[in-house]
């Protein structure tokens, strides 16, 4: 469907929503007994992982956190304008995660405030739209601002090719999987459209920041995503490697 008039407004949602959250009398998975849990600098909301959703203007990023957090998708939407942030929680693999997802402006012209919101992230997102090859080609100088504003020198980064629901593809499945494989990137393709692959690429992202203590643990201890780096968390020995996912 064409947007005339232009893209629908843009909610703007801080709201904090809970999905897949246990009810009140469910019992803490037995892998995760409250005292460990505890020791490991956690609440009862668990812990909490800064994730950061970048790419050009128009990939779909903003489309992919509505499909992940609201089930929804908008065929309008207005560009975005500095950031959106929206929190999530799930329960991956019995972990009980709170997901604080920042959204930032693909359009240069609103990117002004971003290079901040990088700062403790230990997930990113990097978007590119399978029907605009531009946006596959534009993926470097995205990897070089990552590069240069990542605090964490282990963040996850997860390559992601959107809007696979359209005819029209421009960048194959495969040299997506390949630049993923030289940039040791985790890969995946979606449609925030049809939700095709959406839920697994955050699971996915968050399984492999769990299996990466060093980026994690401390952060818990000092409340999640308002960290400063420690010598921990520079271990460039852990996720770095390239998983295929799909
Ligand atoms: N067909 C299809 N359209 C999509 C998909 N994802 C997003 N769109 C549409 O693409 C347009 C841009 O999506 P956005 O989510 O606003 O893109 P963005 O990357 O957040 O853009 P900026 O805010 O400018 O950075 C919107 O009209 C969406 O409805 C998808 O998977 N399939």
């Amino acid at each position: 469907m064409a947007c005339s008039g232009g893209r629908a407004r843009r909610d703007h949602p801080r709201s904090i929503r809970g999905f897949d959250e246990p009810s009140a009398g469910e019992k803490r998975p037995a892998r995760w007994p409250r005292r460990a849990a505890a020791a490991r600098g956690m609440d009862a909301a668990g812990l909490t992982l800064k994730l950061l959703l970048v790419g050009d203007s128009a990939v779909g990023k903003s489309s992919l956190l509505l499909r992940f957090t609201d089930g929804a998708f908008e065929p309008c939407l207005k560009p975005t304008v500095g950031v959106d942030f929206k929190v999530k929680k799930m329960v991956v693999d019995g972990h009980a995660v709170q997901l604080a997802i920042w959204d930032t402006a693909g359009q240069e012209r609103f990117r002004t405030l971003t290079p901040s919101y990088y700062r403790g992230a230990q997930g990113v997102v990097l978007v590119y739209d399978v029907t605009r090859k531009d946006t596959f080609a534009g993926l470097e100088s995205w990897l070089n601002e990552l590069e240069m504003y990542t605090t964490k020198s282990n963040t996850v980064k997860m390559l992601v090719g959107n809007k696979t629901d359209k005819p029209d593809r421009e960048v194959e499945r495969k040299e997506g999987l390949q630049f993923a494989r030289k940039r040791s990137l985790l890969f995946i393709e979606t449609s925030a459209k049809t939700q095709d692959g959406v839920q697994h690429a955050f699971e996915e992202l968050v399984i492999k920041i769990l299996q990466t203590p060093g980026l994690w643990d401390k952060s818990a201890q000092k409340r999640g995503i308002q960290l400063k780096e420690s010598a921990a968390q520079q271990d460039k020995s852990l996720c770095s490697a390239y998983c295929p996912l799909s």
